[in-house]
């Protein structure tokens, strides 16, 4: 976590780039979702980067005025050369629009101008970026039509480090999971942001609010979106290759260790349950699995993603929705496999020797799931996969 509220120097041209020979992208341009709440600085930075002197041609599209929508793109050499095109809204919203006239205005720009190097989509204040982002992601239609030449590199939530708290705790009163707990939850990377108006002691609080929906987001704090771009483009959030440990061990660092009673966790040996009202996380242990045991693995997600309950016909008490999930796991015959889910769309891809070694895989498997109704039952319903 750091305040970046130095202008950003030139960052390498290969660091937002897609590594060469990057399985997964085959050659396509990165799009990342901007969302986040309303007035929490989204625009200052998707601005920042049109006008920042960093060497990409980024396209920007930003849903502006009602019912239009502008594709900026930034000039590689020059920040004050940026074009700006015009998209007009089938029915106002950017989101409802973008997966056909949205991505067709991409498609003609790019046939116009040349690929870009990535894609920046500002979502409106009350959008949910989780239909968005799986219109993007495992999306057969898009894949085979206008959308071939683009994938999803990650959500990006911009959190007012002002009303954030507030924000999220209206939200957590309401039935059902409001916005900007379905953006956090959604997300990918999430900025504080707005943290030169807020107090050290406010900042921990909102952040630990964040941490509890979203234990697998990286966090950073921010003044008007300053952030060098690495840490926000190219994040490659939905591949089918291991997460680093680091970002694993990322989610360990909010549990508490121990028996806790008084720390507001609900937790065990080696599981994490964080409880926020409407939405929570659930982190599970996993150890070496048999193919039996992976075989169940898949048919448990998509019981619970695709019909909402427990293969043991369970249902929580407050209704099970998962938003989120990703993890990583091992198999006695020595493959690694990574788990990716968004809403009821999900993969369980194996990772190669090479991608597993470079990324360093832990002792132990992990899944982590971010969604409503992650109560006891279900993780209780999780572990007796593991014990056949
Ligand atoms: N002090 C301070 N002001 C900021 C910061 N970031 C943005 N602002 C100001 O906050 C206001 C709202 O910022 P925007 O970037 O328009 O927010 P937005 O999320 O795009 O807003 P909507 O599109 O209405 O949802 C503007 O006046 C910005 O100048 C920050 O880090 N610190």
């Amino acid at each position: 976590m750091s305040v970046e509220d130095d202008v950003p120097s030139l960052i390498e041209p290969s660091s937002i780039l897609p590594a060469e020979g990057d399985a997964g992208t085959g050659g396509t341009v990165p799009l990342t979702i901007i969302c986040g709440f309303l007035g929490a600085g989204k625009s200052t930075l998707v601005k920042r980067i049109l006008t920042e002197r960093h060497g990409y041609r980024i396209a920007v599209i930003m849903n502006e005025f009602g019912d239009t929508a502008t594709i900026n793109v930034s000039s590689p050499d020059d920040p004050g050369a940026q074009s700006e095109e015009f998209l007009e809204l089938a029915n106002g919203c950017l989101c409802c629009s973008i997966k056909d006239s949205g991505v067709a205005a991409i498609e003609k720009l790019m046939q116009k101008k040349g690929a870009f190097d990535h894609i920046l989509l500002e979502t409106t204040g009350l959008a949910d970026p989780g239909p968005i982002a799986s219109m993007f992601w495992q999306n057969e239609e898009l894949a085979m039509g206008l959308g071939r030449d683009i994938h999803l590199d990650g959500v990006v939530c911009v959190v007012d480090a002002v009303f954030g708290r507030k924000q999220m705790e209206e939200d957590h009163a309401v039935d059902g999971i409001g916005e900007s707990l379905r953006q956090i939850a959604g997300s990918d990377v999430i900025l504080l942001n707005k943290v030169d108006l807020s107090s050290p002691e406010e900042l921990e609080i909102t952040e630990d609010m964040i941490r509890g929906i979203n234990p697998v987001a990286s966090v950073y704090r921010t003044v008007r979106g300053q952030i060098g771009l690495k840490s926000i483009l190219g994040v490659d959030a939905y591949a089918s290759r291991p997460f680093t440990t680091a970002s694993l061990s990322q989610v360990e660092t909010f549990a508490c260790g121990g028996d806790h009673q008084d720390c507001g966790h609900n937790h065990s040996h080696g599981q994490t349950h964080y409880e926020m009202r409407g939405i929570s996380s659930l982190q599970v242990d996993c150890p070496t699995l048999t193919s039996t045991q992976l075989a169940r693995l898949d048919e448990w997600i998509r019981t619970v993603l695709w019909e909402s309950h427990l293969p043991e016909g369970e249902t929580t008490g407050s209704g099970l929705e998962i938003l989120r999930c990703k993890g990583m796991f091992a198999t006695e015959d020595g493959k690694t496999y990574i788990l990716q889910g968004v809403r009821n769309l999900y993969e369980i891809a194996e990772v190669e020797g090479a991608a597993v070694s470079a990324a360093g895989v832990p002792d132990l498997g992990k899944v982590v799931l971010i969604g409503k109704g992650l109560e006891e039952p279900v993780r209780r319903s999780f572990q007796s996969l593991l014990t056949l």
